[in-house]
């Protein structure tokens, strides 16, 4: 018997650059689940190796940065390219040679969602201060920022934030450097997890209530893969903000059903379906 295909699908292409998790719970592992868990086509330029697991971060190998540049330059130069997420950049070098192509994908009216990741959940560092300084350099070429409590004090050299006006206050200055919008994520607060979306326009409350598990490894990278994924299905941020922070929620509820290692576990990429 033979197969007939009866219709071709495109969906959002959508391609992380970031560094790899091989427990696969963050990083590019994380992302490329998430894309496939919520209809996107997901491609991935590799920006750093770690060796880490659940416990920490034992070690991390930067990629070459030309090197970097070819990868990307191999998946723009084929495919159309509907949606870019930004992860750790392993080296300022990096975000010097991605430029030209966001530049180019910003005017295409590309959404590119920078997660300026600095710290894992673990606590490890993932850059020193010439990376701080690339990521603001990155933040005016981007759609939106993501940052954590601490990337936010980082990105902005001031003590991180221990309450929402304080959230507000940092993303507005995340703004003055030239970010389009931020989405600072209060996951590190008490009480429920509420994230603040920033912008000119004003600012609006993302609220979900905080689920009891320490199965957090990899919700930054998820939450900016979901934006990444459902951008393009989806008419505006608010939708977009919604949607992501739903399906991470979910994620998070559905966590302490996988039993992966014996620190702080994935979230649940696939709680829709299994
Ligand atoms: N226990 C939790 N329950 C519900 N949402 C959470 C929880 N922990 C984090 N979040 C949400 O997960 C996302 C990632 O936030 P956060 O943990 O602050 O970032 P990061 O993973 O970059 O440190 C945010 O939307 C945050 O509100
Ligand atoms: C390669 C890589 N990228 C990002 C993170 C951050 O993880 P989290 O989303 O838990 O902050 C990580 N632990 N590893």
């Amino acid at each position: 018997m033979s197969l007939t295909v009866s219709h071709m699908v495109r969906p959002p292409a959508v391609v992380s650059i970031a560094g790899s998790d091989p427990s696969g719970g963050a990083g590019i592992q994380a992302d490329l689940k998430t894309f496939g868990a919520l209809g996107a086509y997901g491609m991935s330029v590799l920006t750093a190796l770690t060796a880490q697991n659940t416990i920490g971060v034992q070690k991390v190998l930067p990629i070459d940065s030309e090197f970097v540049a070819a990868q990307l330059d191999s998946v723009t130069s084929d495919v159309r390219v509907d949606g870019v997420k930004i992860g750790v950049l392993g080296s300022a070098g990096v975000a010097e040679v991605i430029r030209p192509t966001l530049l180019h994908m910003r005017d295409r009216g590309v959404p590119i969602v920078l997660d300026p990741v600095l710290v894992a959940t673990s606590g490890d560092r993932f850059g020193d201060a010439s990376v701080t300084s690339a990521l603001r350099d990155l933040l005016s070429v981007v759609s939106v920022v993501t940052p954590n409590l601490s990337e936010a004090a980082a990105l902005t050299a001031t003590p991180v934030a221990t309450d929402e006006r304080g959230m507000r206050d940092q993303a507005r200055s995340l703004l003055d450097l030239g970010a389009p919008a931020v989405l600072i994520k209060g996951g590190h607060l008490d009480g429920d997890a509420v994230d603040l979306w920033v912008d000119a326009h004003g600012f609006e409350r993302f609220a979900a209530p905080r689920i009891p598990t320490s199965n957090t490894h990899g919700t930054g990278c998820s939450l900016s893969s979901a934006l990444v994924a459902l951008r393009p299905q989806r008419p505006d941020w608010h939708t977009t903000v919604t949607d992501a922070k739903g399906w991470l929620t979910d994620a998070l509820r559905a966590a302490d059903s996988l039993e992966i290692g014996a620190g702080h576990g994935p979230v649940h990429h696939f709680h829709r379906w299994w």
